[in-house]
């Protein structure tokens, strides 16, 4: 299966979102798409796997021009898209959740035998973890990502598009994954298209990339390639790393004694911790391993079951998210969308919710103060834009403009999670100068690099227990990740 993109635009209003862009993809290739935030990469795989129309343009396989309206289109015609955070029904074990949208998978016309032994084989093969009468409830991103990819290949896909596929998962995970999709395209001739801002990961995996900026097709290239010519290909030359300057740390702002956590999964009692003015403390561990349940705790956003949080002295126990918000504790949400931002609302409607208006609200202020942090924040919007309408990295921009200049404490979730690397740099350059004014910082990161980059201590999680490394500048990448599996003899 070769596939031609031709003449491929996409208009948003007035954002070219793709601009004629033309490339051919060849079977048994796996291509890294790459671009900074908004270069339009989901766009195009999602043209491309029936997400989206194209506004013009023709998309070919083996010569023949085909129509990938709606993704079951893009399904019969052999194309499909693992999304970030798999599309599977919660309610299905994995085994019904692999047949449903198979011929014969609705109400297991064809014998659940029949479905069971194909998924076993595919488990086998790829070596995948899925076992068929487990609730998808149940299954880790890695095991959904794996089912979600059985039922793609099971489904006759002959072209695979991954987007950021390696967030939330382990080193061993990762392998598997990517052992698998070697497989698929070097030995069954598929093509497999990687979205990632990953630069290690494209080093790893891929044999060619495209590079997207601004809505156009700017580069190709053959691999190998060092990650500094993926840079340069990118962003037109070097960039220079953020300085990460000693601060001053200061008196204990913020601390937990003998709390107690616990949520419908994890039971985390004794935990302990005292936070200095400018501080910056890591949180590692994979999806679920209580740091979610850790971090919200911190901002007076889930309860406690035992023990004291205090700010500066004060007893913070129990009290509200508001409390803690006006004693200048920020939490910044991973969810974006979700959570942190809130989709139909515009920009300036953002910044007036953030904003102290007494006793109605100033229009023309917020409008001025987004404005003045479009310029600030290099955000690729406009204020009367709605937040859902920017690309992620530019909403993680958004986050960062609505936050305080100079709070207590920051609790921040994934701070770069899917940013290209010049605006990752750019958000740190952003908390250093933050925390050089005394700011203490709490931050998650899948990102082993990021952890110790910029942690002064990190906290490994692991099935709700926390393990405190506290010389990081002795810890290396490989030692964290096997703390983040449970394995802690190397430490
Ligand atoms: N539904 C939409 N409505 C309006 N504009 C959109 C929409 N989807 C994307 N855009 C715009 O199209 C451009 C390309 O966005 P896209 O999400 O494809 O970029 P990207 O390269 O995938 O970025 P990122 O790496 O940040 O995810 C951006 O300017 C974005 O704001």
């Amino acid at each position: 299966m070769n596939i031609e993109l031709l003449h491929i635009h996409k208009r948003f209003g007035p954002v070219h979102a793709n601009n004629d862009i033309t490339v051919t993809f060849n079977e048994g290739r796996i291509i890294g798409v790459l671009g900074e935030n908004g270069a339009g990469k989901s766009t195009l795989m999602k043209i491309l796997s029936g997400y989206q129309p194209a506004t013009s343009g023709e998309i070919r396989i083996d010569g023949k021009p085909v129509s990938t309206n709606g993704p079951l289109a893009a399904i019969g015609s052999g194309i499909g898209m693992l999304q970030q955070d798999p599309l599977d029904v919660g309610a299905f074990t994995v085994l019904e959740n692999f047949s449903y949208g198979q011929p014969g998978g609705l109400f297991f016309r064809k014998s659940r035998d029949y479905f069971k032994k194909q998924l076993a084989e595919y488990s086998q093969r790829f070596g995948f973890d899925l076992p068929p009468e487990m609730p998808i409830d149940a299954l880790s991103i890695a095991q959904r990502q794996q089912l979600e990819m059985v039922r793609l290949l099971a489904l006759g896909v002959r072209t695979l598009i991954l987007d950021e596929p390696t967030t939330g998962i382990s080193a061993e995970q990762k392998d598997a994954l990517f052992n698998a999709l070697r497989e698929l395209a070097h030995d069954d001739g598929m093509i497999v298209l990687l979205v990632s801002h990953k630069l290690e990961d494209v080093i790893a995996l891929c044999d060619e990339v495209i590079v997207l900026r601004a809505g156009e097709l700017v580069g190709a290239k053959e691999m190998p390639a060092t990650t500094q010519e993926l840079v340069a290909l990118m962003f037109g030359g070097e960039l220079p790393k953020p300085e990460r300057a000693p601060a001053p740390i200061g008196d204990v702002v913020f601390s937990l004694r003998d709390v107690h956590l616990r949520d419908t999964r994890l039971d985390m009692p004794n935990l302990n911790l005292s936070v200095r003015a400018g501080e910056v403390i890591g949180l590692a561990g994979l999806d679920g391993s209580g740091q979610t349940l850790f971090m919200r705790a911190c901002a007076g956003l889930e309860p406690t079951h035992g023990g004291r949080i205090l700010l500066n002295g004060a007893d913070m126990t129990g009290k509200h998210y508001r409390d803690y918000l006006t004693r200048q504790v920020v939490f910044g949400a991973a969810g974006r969308i979700e959570e942190g931002l809130v989709a139909g609302l515009t920009l300036t409607e953002h910044m007036a919710l953030v904003m102290d208006h007494k006793p109605i609200i100033q229009w023309p202020a917020a409008r001025q103060r987004m404005t003045q942090q479009i310029d600030h924040y290099a955000i690729r919007g406009r204020p009367g834009d709605h937040i859902e309408q920017l690309s992620g990295g530019n909403q993680q921009r958004v986050l960062m403009a609505l936050l305080p200049d100079a709070p207590q404490l920051l609790v921040l979730e994934q701070p770069t999670r899917g940013l290209d690397v010049e605006s990752a740099n750019w958000i740190w350059q952003q908390l250093l100068a933050r925390r050089e004014s005394g700011t203490a910082i709490i931050f998650s990161s899948a990102e082993l690099e990021e952890l110790v980059t910029y942690s002064d201590r990190i906290l490994v999680f692991y099935a709700g227990r926390v393990h405190e490394v506290t010389n990081v500048a002795d810890t290396n990448i490989d030692e964290l990740g096997h703390m983040i599996g449970g394995e802690f003899n190397h430490a």
